[in-house]
């Protein structure tokens, strides 16, 4: 991408900024703090703060379906704290992506567990991800439902979304290449399969000319029953981005890129460190859910007729 490029969208980004877009703490961020701050999220926030995660917890950067994300400054630097809401409305939708994850059978299907699990899950795909040299946000701290992470952005600001990048054919190839590449490492090195991969779950540092891939709460492993589905999904997704840009390669051939292993590979072994303390900390939350006030009342939300509802709307998207 050319320096008048990048220049140009720096501008765009820092006028957004300057608007308020991104640090105003209007009706919207008070919404969102209403329902996400609730006191056993404060508790874990303050601890967060007195181990010097964060320092300062600024302004909101997203409310989406089931997280709120909050920009902060810690002794890591600049981080994103992203809060899964315990009383989130579209938990269930967890449900395909979770409960036959087999790193995860063991959990009990309250909605507390389900998003504590969540959470765990989506450091430990952070963490793997990093390792399969795939720029993603370094995952630095999770408990409960709250997880901290490197913030993709500089200055308070986040990267772009893939979307709302201004991008020619050939910068287009770039990427689309880059993004392929990271599919493959992160099928290939690190066994994961994205599953909610779009133009909206992909930053771009425009100034190095990177992807940067987020929200891998529901990245699944590869031998999660519908691993394939999901990862033609992606597929599916990326391609549809890139046609306008004059991009059409073949799901088959796609496919057998990403599959292919390269020389310099280096294969995450599934039961390292990282994986066995996560299952340790979620037995740990499973227990320490028992001796917790049931505030919140637990749903059976793991039946089976739940399971094929969800997998059925997936079928049908
Ligand atoms: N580490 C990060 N650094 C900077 N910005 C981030 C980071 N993580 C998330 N964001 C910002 O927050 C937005 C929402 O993040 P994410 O997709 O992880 O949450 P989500 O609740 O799953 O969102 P949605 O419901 O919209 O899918 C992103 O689009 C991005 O703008």
């Amino acid at each position: 991408m050319s320096q008048k490029k990048i220049d140009k969208q720096m501008k765009q980004i820092e006028d957004k900024r300057a608007k308020g877009r991104i640090f105003k703490k209007d009706s919207s961020f008070l919404k969102a703090e209403e329902n996400v701050f609730d006191v056993p999220t404060l508790k874990l926030l303050y601890s967060f703060a007195n181990k010097g995660f964060i320092n300062e917890l600024g302004g909101s950067i997203s409310t989406g379906k089931e997280a709120n994300v909050f920009y902060a400054t810690g002794n890591e630097g600049e981080v994103a704290v992203k809060i899964y809401r315990i009383n989130s409305s579209t938990f269930k939708a967890m449900d395909p992506y979770i409960l036959k994850d087999p790193r995860f059978t063991h959990i009990r299907h309250s909605r507390k567990d389900i998003i504590f699990a969540w959470t765990q899950k989506e450091f430990q795909n952070l963490l793997r991800i990093n390792k399969a040299e795939i720029r993603a946000p370094k995952p630095i701290t999770c408990d409960r439902n709250v997880l901290i992470m490197q913030f993709m952005g500089e200055n308070g600001v986040a990267y772009p979304s893939l979307k709302e990048v201004k991008m020619d054919d050939e910068d287009a190839r770039v990427f689309y290449d880059q993004i392929i590449e990271n599919i493959r490492r992160m099928y290939v090195r690190a066994s994961l399969v994205h599953a909610d991969l779009s133009e909206y779950n992909i930053l771009i540092d425009i100034e190095k000319e990177e992807a940067v891939i987020i929200d891998v709460g529901q990245a699944v492993t590869l031998n999660h029953p519908n691993a394939r589905e999901f990862l033609i999904r992606d597929i599916e997704n990326i391609k549809r981005f890139f046609k306008k840009y004059g991009i059409e390669e073949g799901t088959k051939e796609i496919l057998e890129r990403i599959k292919q292993k390269k020389e310099e590979d280096t294969i995450i072994e599934p039961d390292s460190e990282e994986e066995i303390k996560t299952d340790k900390n979620a037995a740990e939350i499973e227990n320490s859910i028992e001796n917790e006030n049931n505030d919140i009342k637990n749903e059976d939300i793991g039946s089976e007729n739940g399971i094929a509802a969800a997998e059925n709307e997936i079928k049908e998207e």
